[in-house]
């Protein structure tokens, strides 16, 4: 076994080429191995095998720096940089991440899992080393559909001023999570058969030239001139970047050739590779749609797995058909039709829904523009990346309270993708902001009604849900909710949990049927109900939500009690000041203390112990 003989990449170099192929093959079986116990991001690990050992090969990580974009396809990365004996504890509580991250090794240059940051990193990186005078490589590996992000294509305008020197690759497998989109995705496409068109003419060539060699030295001249009027042979021209491409991805002999020529040049390089995703495991290379972050499978047999009804097909089936019944209706996606339940919707309705990238910021002011021409936009979007585009929504969406439909998936702990893709800050985040109502429905059949309800009351609308599966509604059933009113789900004697989302169902198991403590689906978030609040007042009241404790929806009940000069005892339930790493959802939720045993602690701490420990 060669990776046995790789404990850090400078082993790579003592490597013969032949062995380098085969310390592919074996962390490729290694990769489907652990994916296939732990679940991840198996597709794009394994399209970038080759990639990342040539890169480990030509260049001397940690003193040069490897950056990669999102860092979901460094599964190879990591085996060949000291943490082969961790690898089968990837995304698991307590073990490595799935991402890189600084602070998991020396190796990994970035902390990633949102797209599109390589770029400009590696610009902070380069200017540091110049101003103090080191010598070390930066090179930044960026996917085909992190690149349609916005941040990556104002950090190359900057990197082309600049003339840094840097290596820059773009992975193209021409897929995102599904196939990707755009203009430089469409022309990469062209690029790589314009390749193939150059290859069959250098063969056409040889036979031409030695029939007329006359004629061919006219034709090359002339399209030599055109190439350099059109520069169509360098994509990123106006950019200010050398371009050299497109190549083999797997090809590790001709990358390792290549890279070691690209390593001596000055200023900012750009190589174009072409991989396929799923490269080298025949179900994935099928459909690397499904197979770009399985749940576990049988790597003897793999076969897709259903993961149960889920809060985003509730959403998609509901979209899809108030689309039938709201021609103005129109659905944006930020590169997340999958995850966001929007296949149905886009097949459906291919007329009215976009996928805009991986460019939240675009989603957002896209639905602006489709507002105030008279649509009806809903945004479907992660909680997490709506991070991506907060000053969008203030700037372009609220001041002037624009009809525009946020639907929130992923809101709380999202589990094994850990710290960056967590949807904890949004009730936070959007409840400051003018204008902007937030909902989040108890289940499917609530999520209906607001969605049907957001359409008519008119101005933005965040409508939170979790990542989890739900009972499915009925098609064609629309309850009637009262716009902004809660609804208490068990009386109580004492005091109340007001939670909404997922922590209702953990409050209702909390309170049991203890008569003393009755449960609010605090289903408005903002504004929030201040009636039934004002009643509650006499009571004890508990919030429990899955966010942040600070600034979420606990912050806004005692805002609101104070404005209305009520003082009743009153407890915060949320996620404490700090970041949560990767894990199981109830594990991570235990950790909080907002699971049924953390609100019992908190109910005993306000003198509502379980009356049997009384
Ligand atoms: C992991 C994750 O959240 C991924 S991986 C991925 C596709 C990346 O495509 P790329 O071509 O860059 O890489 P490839 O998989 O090798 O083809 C997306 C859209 N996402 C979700 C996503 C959405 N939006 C933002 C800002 N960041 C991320 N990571
Ligand atoms: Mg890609």
């Amino acid at each position: 076994m060669v990776l046995e003989k790789v404990n850090g990449p400078e082993d790579l170099k003592r490597l013969s080429l032949e062995e380098l192929q085969a310390l592919a093959e074996e962390i490729r079986s290694e990769i489907i191995r652990v994916t296939a116990q732990n679940g991840g991001h198996l597709a794009s690990s394994l399209g970038a095998v080759e990639l990342i050992l040539a890169l480990h090969r030509v260049f001397h990580s940690p003193k040069d720096r490897i950056l990669f974009d999102v860092g979901h396809q460094t599964y190879a990365h990591k085996l060949v940089t000291g943490r082969k004996d961790r690898f089968h504890t990837l995304r698991q509580e307590g073990g490595i991440s799935g991402f890189t991250k600084v602070s998991e090794s020396e190796h990994d240059a970035i902390t990633a899992g949102h797209a599109s940051t390589s770029l400009a990193h590696a610009l902070g990186m380069a200017i540091a080393r110049d101003l103090q005078g080191e010598d070390y490589h930066v090179v930044a590996v960026i996917g085909d559909g992190a690149l349609t992000g916005g941040m990556a294509l104002a950090a190359l305008n900057k990197i082309g001023e600049l003339q840094k020197r840097m290596l820059i690759i773009l992975n193209d497998n021409e897929m995102s999570i599904s196939e990707n989109v755009g203009a430089l995705n469409k022309y990469f496409k062209e690029l790589q058969i314009r390749k193939w068109v150059h290859d069959m003419e250098k063969l056409g060539r040889n036979v031409l030239e030695r029939i007329s060699p006359q004629l061919f030295g006219l034709v090359d001249r002339a399209k030599e001139a055109a190439k350099l009027i059109l520069h169509q042979e360098n994509p990123f021209y106006a950019w200010g970047l050398r371009y050299i491409g497109p190549v083999d991805g797997h090809d590790l002999k001709g990358l390792v050739h290549i890279l070691e020529h690209l390593k001596a040049l000055e200023g900012p390089t750009l190589l174009h590779v072409v991989t396929q995703k799923g490269k080298g495991y025949k179900v994935a290379e099928a459909d690397p749609i499904y197979w770009h972050g399985p749940p576990g499978f049988n790597p003897e047999k793999p076969e897709k797995v259903s993961k149960g009804y889920s809060w985003s097909q509730a959403f998609g089936d509901a979209v899809t058909e108030l689309a039938h019944l709201e021609p103005r209706l129109f659905v944006i996606t930020p590169a997340m039709r999958e995850g966001s339940g929007l296949v149905r919707y886009s097949l459906e309705h291919p007329e009215r829904y976009l996928d805009v990238g991986i460019c939240e910021d675009v989603a957002v002011t896209t639905a602006a523009g489709l507002a105030l021409r008279g649509m009806k936009p809903v945004v479907a979007i992660y909680s997490t990346f709506l991070q991506r585009a907060y000053d969008q929504v203030i700037h372009d969406v609220a001041i002037e309270a624009l009809p525009v439909v946020f639907a929130i998936d992923r809101a709380g702990i999202v589990g094994a993708d850990g710290a960056t893709h967590h949807g904890v800050f949004d009730i936070a985040y959007l409840r400051t902001i003018p204008n902007l109502q937030i909902a989040a429905p108890k289940d499917a059949l609530e999520l209906r009604a607001m969605l049907k309800k957001a359409l008519e009351v008119g101005g933005p609308v965040a409508i939170r849900y979790p990542r989890d599966n739900v009972e499915r509604a009925p098609e064609g059933v629309w309850p009637d909710i009262p716009w902004g009113k809660w609804e208490v789900v068990k009386e109580g004697k004492e005091a109340y949990i007001l939670a909404f989302g997922k922590t209702l169902r953990y409050a209702l198991e909390a309170a049991g049927d203890d008569p003393r403590v009755g449960v609010v689906n605090a289903r408005f978030l903002k504004p929030l109900d201040r009636e039934m609040l004002r009643q509650l007042a006499r009571y004890k009241l508990l919030t429990v939500e899955d966010h942040q404790r600070m600034g979420g929806f606990g912050s806004a009940v005692l805002e609101a009690l104070n404005e209305m000069g009520l003082k009743p005892e009153v407890k915060v339930l949320g996620l404490p000041d700090r970041f949560f790493e990767h894990g199981t959802i109830p594990s991570l939720h235990r950790q909080a203390g907002i699971d049924p045993e953390g609100i019992r602690r908190a109910l005993a701490e306000m003198g509502l112990a379980p009356v049997h420990e009384r």
